[in-house]
């Protein structure tokens, strides 16, 4: 007999389902993600630090977990919900279930759960905070709490690294500002041969420059950008001086560092298969996303940015440049993994663009 488990959201709808992975109660920001596959990497994304993921794709864990995929080994989300969690996975790389990987992490999950219907309610009514009840009894109390419940949006410096380290090409050297990065960043760089030293979000710009690096990689991350202040400055104070590249966080924090503005949106981009236009080729790329935040375009009117890509459901700012400087920023996800690779190019751009200003005056 499995056990039951409710799931509740601040407007009153309750879910009934069963649990897996641990067998703790949670409470989080409630988003849904569309991608098809990619699950453990979404799990361990830490951009999903505090949140609780929908899984919209009715079938999670079918080729289990391996050692090689995740983004991070230690995943801080705070809870899964899916239709159906696969409890015999097959697959040549599978090392363990869903179950017991949840249970390792102490994560706790919900499943059985009628996911298109959540996900509708998540799209009307925009994100919602949620919580999982394991007694019927505590239903009603957690709805109330619900209410009046705050949580975190400054996680940043919860999932960074604690200390600078270094892993090693014989290329180009790239400082990777770690915000929460995936480990597929650190991955692309290494596979185009730069050599990575992952620092702590604090880093300031002086740290940075006194390493002479050849470019600065601005990682993704959870939270809110407006209250990563350090970034912010330390941006400001790279900008010019170094070749850099922003994803995601590292992209809305580039934003406001130039003086443009993000806003918090109605339910997010999370999902594999999002379509964005690059506005100097034409070209649409499927992009992989994972952000609750955005840039507002009116407020880069005002700045030294340009727009370079566009979602195409929305119409939201994808990409920037700066006008002058070498420095750019997309909100998406070049380094996905398992993909969509369209995107790819980007670091390819990024290495150029730190081949071009080699050994110029900026760097030194
Ligand atoms: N993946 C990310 O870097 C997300 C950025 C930010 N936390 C947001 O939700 O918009």
């Amino acid at each position: 007999m499995r056990k039951q488990r409710f799931l509740v959201l601040e407007d009153g709808t309750i879910f009934k389902g069963y649990r897996f992975g641990s067998d703790k109660e949670t409470q989080g920001e409630i988003v849904f993600n569309t991608a098809m596959t990619g699950y453990q990497e979404t799990l361990s994304d830490p951009s999903y630090t505090g949140q609780i993921i929908t899984f919209t794709y009715p079938l999670i864990g079918n080729y289990g977990i391996n050692r090689d995929d995740y983004e991070t080994l230690n995943p801080s989300l705070k809870g899964m919900v899916v239709r159906e969690a696969c409890e015999l996975p097959s697959n040549f790389r599978n090392m363990a279930s869903l179950d017991e990987t949840l249970k390792n992490y102490d994560i706790p999950g919900i499943d059985g759960v009628d996911t298109r219907k959540l996900t509708r309610i998540i799209r009307q009514h925009g994100v919602l905070k949620a919580a999982f009840v394991n007694e019927e009894a505590d239903v009603e109390a957690t709805i109330e709490s619900l209410k009046t419940a705050e949580f975190p949006t400054d996680e940043v410096a919860q999932v960074s690294t604690k200390t600078a380290y270094v892993s090693t090409g014989n290329d180009l050297r790239v400082v990777l500002i770690d915000f929460g990065k995936k480990e597929n960043i650190v991955r692309e760089l290494n596979l185009r041969g730069c050599d990575v030293t992952v620092m702590p979000w604090n880093t300031t710009a002086e740290e940075i420059l006194r390493l002479r690096p050849d470019g600065v990689m601005l990682s993704n991350g959870p939270g809110n950008p407006e209250v990563v202040q350090d970034g912010i400055n330390m941006i400001n104070g790279i900008l010019g001086k170094v070749p850099f590249f922003g994803i995601c966080l590292g992209h809305q924090l580039f934003a406001l560092a130039c003086g443009a503005s993000t806003f918090k949106m109605k339910f997010g981009h999370r999902g594999a298969n999002h379509p964005v236009k690059n506005l100097a080729t034409g070209k649409i790329e499927i992009t992989s996303q994972n952000h609750g935040y955005s840039v507002d375009p009116e407020t880069v009117k005002d700045t030294d940015l340009v727009i370079t890509h566009v979602a195409l459901n929305d119409g939201t700012v994808e990409g920037l440049r700066h006008k002058e400087l070498p420095a750019f920023s997309v909100q998406y996800h070049p380094e996905a993994s398992p993909g969509p690779h369209d995107p790819n190019y980007l670091f390819d751009d990024f290495i150029q663009m730190m081949n071009e200003n080699k050994g110029s005056v900026m760097n030194g």
